[in-house]
């Protein structure tokens, strides 16, 4: 089944009259797509995931499009559950409308994969961190939820079980669910062709594009080849000014919509997730390109009646593992 789930202006806060977390955050992401999440200390990428997930409403805008089933592992996972690791799979597999057999078969072989077998009948209290860590992660795989949100759902995990949830990752977008993440490691994921959005100041921008210096040299960390499947962040719109007389450089996206002024000021507006490649380009050319500015914006589609915001699910459902 092919799905978006389109977040449009969303805007959160925690409470009332509290500062903004996100503002104006447009982000599409489709089934089949790896949308990496970076941004610095309290930026918001958890916040972005929560809302994503489906765990928190957004404050203001509108998330639409959703799939019923989804997977989150929280940055934090209350392990201290009184249930086993896998009466606990179990539970969420029965949420997510497994038959109890089809749960308990299930919790099983993500358990074995995760290296986490021998644990099924620990009490979750008494695992260790990273026993606890691999439930956390089997909990959000119960079902095969079409969306998958991982928040740095690496940490805690040893190598083999890291290995094993990068492979579980490639697996689900083949799959054609979607996967949405954050992660310290820059190289997480590294080469799976993944979008990036970066999120600073409260608004998600295109990975690296948020990160123009005065120079207009990009200065973006992590990974830059994603060729953004299935995610439309934005269309980015640059404008630059070149020498007056310039003419317009070559290896510009054929079909995106440019101008080109006489003073030397071009304006082009690109997919956002072309845009690393031709703020490259401009600033590789010789003469160069001076990036003036940059701007996103999402063309929205036309509303779906049938398509109405999703109400955040209570405590205990839906992968919620507050
Ligand atoms: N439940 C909450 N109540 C009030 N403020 C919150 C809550 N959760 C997060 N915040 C605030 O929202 C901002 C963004 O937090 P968030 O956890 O989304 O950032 P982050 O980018 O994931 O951070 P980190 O990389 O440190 O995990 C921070 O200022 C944080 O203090």
């Amino acid at each position: 089944m092919n799905w978006s789930v389109r977040l449009e202006d969303v805007g959160h806060r925690y409470r009332a009259g509290g500062p903004w977390v996100l503002r104006g955050v447009d982000l599409e992401l489709s089934s089949g797509a790896l949308l990496r999440i970076e941004g610095g200390n309290g930026s918001g990428k958890s916040t972005l995931l929560r809302l994503l997930a489906g765990i928190d409403a957004p404050a203001a805008g509108r998330l639409r499009g959703r799939p019923p089933a989804r997977g989150y592992v929280p940055e934090r996972f209350p392990a201290a559950l009184p249930l086993t690791a896998l009466g606990y799979l179990t539970h969420l597999g029965r949420v997510r409308g497994l038959s109890r057999r089809a749960a308990v078969r299930e919790g099983a072989g993500w358990l074995e994969r995760f290296g986490a077998e021998r644990y099924a009948g620990t009490r979750m209290r008494e695992l260790s961190k990273g026993s606890s860590q691999k439930v956390a992660v089997a909990q959000a795989l119960m079902g095969r939820p079409g969306l998958l949100v991982l928040d740095e759902a690496w940490t805690g995990l040893g190598q083999p079980a890291r290995a094993v949830l990068d492979a579980v990752v490639r697996e689900r977008v083949a799959e054609g669910g979607a996967v949405a993440f954050a992660d310290h490691d820059p190289a997480r994921l590294a080469g799976t062709g993944h979008a990036t959005v970066r999120v600073v100041d409260g608004r998600v921008a295109p990975g690296g594009a948020g990160e123009l210096d005065g120079t207009g040299t990009p200065g973006g960390e992590g990974e830059q080849d994603g060729a953004g499947r299935g995610v439309r962040a934005a269309l980015t719109r640059i404008e630059a000014l070149g020498a007056p007389g310039s003419r317009m450089p070559a290896g510009l996206p054929p079909n995106a919509p440019r101008h080109l002024a006489p003073d030397g000021v071009l304006t082009l507006t690109v997919p956002a997730a072309d845009s690393d490649t031709v703020l490259r380009t401009l600033l590789a050319a010789r003469p160069g390109w001076h990036i003036r500015s940059l701007r996103e914006s999402v063309p929205h589609p036309a509303p779906d009646p049938e398509d109405r915001p999703a109400p955040a699910p209570r405590p205990g459902e839906e992968g919620d593992a507050r």
